[in-house]
């Protein structure tokens, strides 16, 4: 994180005040050769000279010795009141959260009613309560001050319980506060360490402000506030007494915007899409293959091995077809590359799109790749929208959600460009014909035009017409198009290769023609003898089922099924050579 933040130019600038604020407490009294409490009265309010750099006060001391003295009592107020306001809020914000019912309800009552008060009024209320004192006022700035990072850590984990990830981890059998603890607070750390930050400059002001009224630390002892206050009697005759405290609490409040602000910025999710948006212009003007997919292994919590070794290429410009049966794994193999598999499934080998390394990206970057690297089209284009939102809506969400507005026109370009009427940009999902809707899914996904659009079953909601259309208007929108359908049909006439897959592995790869006119694995075969025909050639069955991808008998999966097996299928798995992975090919 500090390694981040370093990078970041306000958080340079930040964690470089600060450490000149932390040297200064530290080291100062140390080089400095005068006592802050040690009075001179024979050199009462002397102006800055060559002994005293600052000048003296009105006892005569000598008053940088007093500001460096007060910088490390006010330093160690906010630190002290900025980690205890951090950690109180994070824990009750997030207990509350995760427990919900009346626990919830009445921390939430108390962070409403706390956020309902001016701070300090607040803090002046405990602190005249508890009495003045440096340790006092930082236990009535931690009671005023708790509330708002608790409101974001209870924000951040409201709901939490109905995450998958955490229902998966409950029924793992894992422990409610193992979860919240090992599942929840993690996420909710970051959030509640940038709020806190934020408030940091102001509790710097607030602490001097309360000081300044004399509630902090007591003469003799120093403290910034204290020390303007002090400097105020002689305002007009030694104004130079304000420039010391003045410049340290500007130092501190700086310090604590400046890291706050990159704070904010380095753990804003929001991409910054011109990186992605390269890589993805690199990959459509060829080179590389757009997706390279190598020994791609994937294994569910629950065991099913779903991928057993997908090694895939998709060159730029092209479309490749994925088909097979219902549970050979074509959408792990999509929801691999979008990396969207369930928290917990173990993932082998690399996938690299438009050279990028997508299964190391971080969540930041991931999120900043998405709709630039990879574009995904659903296959129930109605769940996919979302019903009170309008056409234009749709189209213009990828834009949004990467914080930026659609160049002008383009929103209407597009779906004019998709075939749609843009007069019906204002209309709602349940205005639009299924065609309409996945086209409009399809202009989302394909907007800032990715290295890759994942397409899987996009046309098992429409019917056979339609699902032409639709194929033609995503082919012509992708750059690189994977296509996942158990629809040779399709695949034939919409994809350059086609990949069939059976338990879990490629099973035989080519060009769509060649497999598809004369596939040589018989799995291939079978299929495509199992697919209705236009000239009404009558269509068989595939006998049996495919095998559960939780405990694999040895040899070739597809044997038992197979009217080619040979003695080496039931002993030994074969590999992809030559485009097929069969013992006895056509
Ligand atoms: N979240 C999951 N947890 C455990 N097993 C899963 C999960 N998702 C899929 N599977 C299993 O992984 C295997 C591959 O499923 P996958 O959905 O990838 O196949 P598919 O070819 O796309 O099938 P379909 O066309 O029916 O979606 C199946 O045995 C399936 O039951």
């Amino acid at each position: 994180m500090i390694r981040r933040l370093w990078r970041h130019r306000a958080g340079r600038a930040g964690l470089a005040l600060a450490a000149a604020v932390v040297l200064l407490a530290l080291l100062g009294p140390l080089a400095w050769p005068y006592q802050p409490d040690l009075p001179d009265y024979a050199r009462q309010l002397t102006p800055p000279d060559a002994r005293h750099w600052l000048g003296t006060d009105a006892a005569g001391r000598d008053q940088l010795a007093r500001v460096l003295a007060g910088t490390g009592t006010s330093l160690t107020a906010v630190a002290a009141v900025f980690a205890l306001t951090a950690l109180i809020g994070l824990v009750v914000g997030a207990v509350a959260g995760f427990l919900g019912g009346p626990v919830d309800a009445v921390v939430g009552r108390t962070i409403d009613v706390l956020l309902g008060l001016p701070p300090q009024i607040t803090a002046l209320a405990i602190v005249g309560a508890l009495g003045v004192g440096t340790g006092n006022l930082v236990v009535a700035l931690v009671l005023a001050g708790w509330a708002y990072p608790a409101r974001i850590a209870r924000a951040a984990v409201l709901g939490s319980h109905r995450r998958l990830d955490v229902l998966a981890a409950r029924l793992a059998g894992i422990g409610r506060w193992r979860i919240l603890t090992g599942h929840v607070l993690p996420g909710a750390v970051t959030t509640v360490l940038v709020a806190a930050t934020t408030t940091a400059g102001e509790t710097v002001l607030t602490l001097a402000g309360l000081s300044f009224l004399g509630l902090g630390a007591q003469p003799p002892a120093a403290e910034l506030g204290q020390l303007l206050a002090d400097s105020q009697s002689s305002l007009v005759s030694s104004p130079w007494l304000l420039i010391g405290p003045t410049a340290v609490i500007a130092a501190m409040v700086a310090a604590a915007m400046l890291t706050a602000d990159a704070l904010a910025d380095i753990t804003d999710p929001a991409p910054a899409p011109a990186r992605a948006g390269r890589r993805a212009r690199a990959a459509r003007t060829g080179g590389d293959g757009a997706l390279v997919a190598t020994g791609l292994s994937v294994r569910y919590p629950d065991g099913t091995h779903a991928l057993r070794g997908v090694d895939l290429t998709l060159a730029a410009g092209t479309a490749l077809a994925v088909v097979g049966e219902s549970g050979c794994g074509k959408t792990t193999l999509a929801r691999t590359v979008l990396r969207l598999l369930p928290a917990g499934t173990a993932i082998g080998g690399a996938v690299h799109v438009a050279g990028r390394d997508l299964l190391h990206l971080d969540r930041r970057a991931l999120r900043r790749s998405r709709g630039y690297l990879v574009g995904y089209v659903a296959q129930d284009p109605y769940a996919a929208c979302d019903p009170l939102r309008s056409l234009g809506h749709h189209v213009a969400a990828p834009w949004r959600v990467h914080r930026r507005r659609p160049p002008a026109g383009v929103v209407r370009d597009r779906i004019a460009g998709l075939g749609i009427d843009p007069g019906r940009l204002r209309d709602r999902p349940h205005r639009w014909s299924g065609g309409m809707v996945q086209r409009a899914t399809i202009a989302a996904a394909t907007a800032h035009r990715p290295a890759v659009t994942v397409a899987d079953e996009p046309t098992s909601a429409l019917d056979a017409g339609l699902a032409e259309e639709v194929l033609a208007t995503l082919r012509g929108a992708s750059s690189a198009l994977l296509l996942v359908t158990h629809d040779l049909r399709l695949a034939a006439a919409h994809s350059d290769r086609v990949a069939v897959m059976y338990a879990g592995r490629i099973i035989e790869t080519g060009r769509s023609g060649d497999v598809l006119d004369a596939p040589r694995h018989p799995y291939t075969a079978a299929l495509l003898a199992a697919t209705p025909r236009p000239d009404g050639t009558p269509v068989r069955g595939l006998p049996g089922s495919p095998p559960s991808l939780r405990d694999l008998p040895a040899g070739c999966p597809f044997a038992p099924r197979c009217d080619r097996r040979v003695a080496d299928c039931a002993s030994r798995e074969p590999t992809l050579s030559d485009g097929v992975a069969c013992w006895n090919p056509r």
